[in-house]
């Protein structure tokens, strides 16, 4: 793979400050990452160690205080539609159907170089994508939470993104609507071979998913403390891996990451 491929997002010393009335907090410190084009990512630390302010920064949502992120070899100076975002709850516009919300972002990304026919198809090819197409004409106080959360990924997606970054996107979801999202999730990205970076508290969730998972130190001044690869064959099945003796083990390792080497802050 060539260098611009291996290192697709390259952070590098990474550090985020905030100015806070008690003065100056160090969320995150000299964080470095690379990740490869079409590789699943997931990150993974105790509450409030800094996951979500690293996947803001991939975002461009908020610029680092010191080091370097880049994307493609370009730095990040801002959002863009090259890195979707897809967060906890769904941020849908109410007032608009599942194909409105979708169209719009199609629009915005493609409507310079596309035709109105062509937008409309590419929204409909993004809901059915998350087989949602029997509900392009439903408001978001008409569909499930599950459904909502698709439609999110449905509209990242339907930007092509070159990244698709992704905030705890089933944590408000009950577990069985949450495995059914992941199963979708590994059959779409093996589809689209998109990169993923994910946030996420559930150490199933990363195992499943991941081709690595990155361990966050607790904050402040949080940092990476450990990155496991998670060398699973693909396509994965939840049922087989909850028999795969490896499948344990990454589980343990990453459990003893998380229990052991980083106890939870209020637990210390
Ligand atoms: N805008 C901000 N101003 C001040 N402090 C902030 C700001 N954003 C985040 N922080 C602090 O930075 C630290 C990391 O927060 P962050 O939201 O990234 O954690 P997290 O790992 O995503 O947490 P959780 O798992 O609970 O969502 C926390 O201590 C938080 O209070």
């Amino acid at each position: 793979m060539d260098s611009i491929n291996s290192k697709f997002i390259d952070i590098q010393h990474a550090e985020m400050s905030f100015s806070t009335k008690k003065g100056i907090f160090n969320a995150l410190t000299n964080v470095n990452l690379t990740v490869s084009k079409g590789e699943f990512i997931t990150l993974i630390g105790h509450s409030g160690c800094g996951k979500s302010t690293l996947l803001n920064l991939i975002a461009g949502l908020t610029q680092a205080t010191g080091g370097m992120l880049l994307c493609g070899n370009r730095e990040i100076a801002g959002p863009s539609p090259e890195r979707a975002v897809v967060f906890q709850n769904h941020s849908l516009l109410p007032w608009l159907t599942c194909y409105e919300n979708v169209y719009l972002a199609v629009e915005r990304v493609f409507s310079a170089t596309e035709s109105k026919a062509e937008l409309k198809a590419r929204t409909r090819a993004a809901l059915a994508l998350v087989g949602l197409s029997h509900a392009e004409q439903k408001r978001p106080n008409e569909i499930s939470g599950g459904m909502k959360q698709r439609v999110g990924i449905a509209r990242a997606l339907s930007m092509e993104p070159k990244v698709l970054l992704m905030d705890e996107p089933f944590g408000a979801l009950d577990a069985l609507t949450r495995a059914h999202l992941q199963d979708e999730l590994l059959k779409i990205v093996a589809a689209t071979g998109s990169t993923v970076v994910m946030v996420t508290h559930d150490v199933d969730e990363a195992v499943l998913l991941s081709d690595r998972i990155v361990m966050l130190t607790n904050g402040p001044s949080a940092t990476i403390g450990e990155i496991l690869e998670v060398k699973l064959a693909r396509p994965r099945e939840r049922v087989m891996l909850a028999q795969d003796p490896l499948y344990s083990q990454y589980r343990t390792a990453v459990l003893e990451f998380l229990y052991h080497r980083q106890s939870h802050p209020a637990a210390a």
